[in-house]
């Protein structure tokens, strides 16, 4: 079986052992070999970096916006083959699988572009005969830690920003899914990326992931994954006084009002709750529901929900793939107990059996909950929804705000009054109005509020406050 080695300044590396990449469609099957790196390995990715800095900073503009430009083509044209091989490590549908990997492709594009519009200001200053020049000069070198239910796009949303603005990267892809990471390690490398200004080093979060968090030669550092190793990066790069930037959980509210299109809100919830078998940060765990519409709307959530079809994330009819692993699939399981011993009256969410070796679940909800709830506080990262019923707009919203998350918030609503209401006082960092709260464009700005984020924003134009850094210049003419 091929194995699959590191990228660290250039040179394709191997190491002392290989992790078994499998497929959790059918746990038997081994996807291939993927370097565990050491942390000797992080090191030397690091300091590959560090010495490749200062030339892809003084990198022409059209430089990176060529080898960007030329990634994003390379992902587009091999998108069905990627994005199978994105659904056999992860999980989620092929279809969802090959969009995945053509949003990646865009992001790519979408910085190539970026590239090339780095712009400052140029001010007149309080005093005569002196100008003022703020410019934008890249942070240094970033590491990037990454998880697993995204293992293309995320690696892209901040592999690309980090190249387009200057920066040497050191990424550390989660090691249940290293597979579409070592994709992107190749393309760039096939590009023509100079030696050491991107760098693979696969392995363990506690090893490989420790080690860039920690050593000195990393300016910034950008992470998406649970809210626990992201309070730790937080904690470290504090105490270093290091830029970091922590996309971690959330637990999203969708509000269906008395006067939503019932079809609308029934398909949102079913994509936003269900979909991509639940694990998005931005999955909408808490359907906050007007009683005037609670039982209608249940019915017919909960006919949708048993018509979805679980199964094998490559065979065409299957709408729910499997979950990522068992450990993942035992706290699901385990969330969907508690459901009951909360006093939640539980449809479905129970191990389902099928043809292969596979961590299949049926997606569950819960009925008759109140947000006090553990299930309701707990992000669960699985195929589970709750429903809360509420008497009024206003109780819905308090609702949807009593969280320590913030990421999205959805409201279902025909109302224009109210849609503007929750858009003004949700304190979410992305509300979506009779859409699901999760699948957002790759070109705007992605991220939250309390405990979800931590530092800027990421994606879009706004991604250059995390990505480089402001001079601000005074020349005095004479
Ligand atoms: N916000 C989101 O999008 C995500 C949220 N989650 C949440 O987190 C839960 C657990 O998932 P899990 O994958 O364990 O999340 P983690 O936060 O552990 O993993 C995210 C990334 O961080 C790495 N990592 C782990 N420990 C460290 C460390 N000490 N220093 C540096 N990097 C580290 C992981 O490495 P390794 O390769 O060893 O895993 C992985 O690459 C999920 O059930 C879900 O609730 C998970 C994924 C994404
Ligand atoms: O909802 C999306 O499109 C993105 C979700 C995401 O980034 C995540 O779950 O980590």
């Amino acid at each position: 079986m091929d194995r699959h080695d590191n990228l660290i300044g250039g040179e394709w590396v191997g190491a002392d052992t290989y992790g078994e990449n499998r497929n959790p469609s059918n746990w038997d099957e081994v996807i291939g070999l993927y370097a565990q790196g050491s942390s000797a390995d992080a090191e030397r990715a690091v300091e590959a970096a560090r010495a490749a800095a200062p030339g892809w900073a003084a990198a022409t503009p059209q430089a990176r916006h060529d080898l960007l430009e030329a990634v994003g083509r390379k992902l587009a044209e091999r998108s069905q083959e990627i994005g199978r091989l994105l659904s056999r490590e992860e999980g989620k549908t092929l279809a969802e699988g090959i969009g995945e990997t053509m949003r990646a492709a865009q992001v790519f594009k979408f910085f190539a572009g970026e590239a090339l519009r780095v712009t400052g200001d140029m001010l007149a200053s309080v005093r005569p005969d002196i100008d003022v020049e703020v410019t934008r000069e890249p942070v240094g070198v970033v590491g990037l830690i990454t998880p697993w239910n995204f293992p293309i796009a995320i690696p892209a949303w901040k592999t690309a920003p980090a190249l387009a603005y200057g920066n040497c990267v050191v990424l550390k892809p989660a090691d249940l899914t290293p597979a579409c990471a070592h994709v992107i390690a190749r393309l760039l490398d096939e590009c023509g990326c100079p030696p050491g200004v991107f760098n693979l080093v696969m392995g363990r979060g506690s090893v490989v992931g420790e080690t860039i968090v920690t050593h000195p030669g990393v300016d910034a550092l950008s992470f998406t994954g649970s809210v626990g190793t992201g309070s730790h990066i937080a904690e470290v790069c504090g105490r270093l006084k290091r830029k970091c930037q922590l996309e971690m959980g959330g637990k999203n509210p969708m509000v269906v009002l008395n006067d939503a299109d019932l079809d609308v809100a029934v398909s949102a919830c079913l994509n936003g709750t269900f979909f991509s078998t639940g694990q998005r940060c931005t999955a909408s765990s808490r359907l906050i529901v007007e009683d005037g519409i609670h039982d209608a709307f249940v019915e017919r959530l909960v006919a949708g929900m048993r018509a979805l079809r679980v199964g094998d994330a490559l065979a065409p009819e299957t709408q729910i793939g499997p979950v990522v692993d068992g450990k993942q699939l035992d706290s699901n399981l385990a969330y969907v107990d508690l459901a009951g011993k909360e006093g939640a009256e539980v449809i479905g969410g129970q191990r389902l059996e099928l043809a292969t070796n596979g961590f299949f679940q049926a997606p569950a909800l819960f009925l008759g909950t109140d947000n006090s709830m553990r299930i309701n506080r707990e992000e669960i990262f699985g195929p589970c929804g709750s429903i809360i019923k509420v008497g009024d707009f206003d109780e819905a919203l308090a609702v949807a705000n009593d969280t320590e998350f913030g990421l999205s918030a959805g409201i279902c609503t025909t109302g224009l009054k109210s849609a503007r209401e929750f858009k003004r006082r949700s304190q979410a960092g992305m509300v979506m109005v009779n859409l699901p709260t999760a699948g957002v464009d790759f070109h705007v700005p992605f991220g939250g509020r309390k405990g979800s984020s931590y530092g800027p924003r990421e994606q879009g134009r706004y991604a250059a406050e995390f990505y480089t850094t402001v001079k601000t210049a005074y020349v005095f003419a004479g």
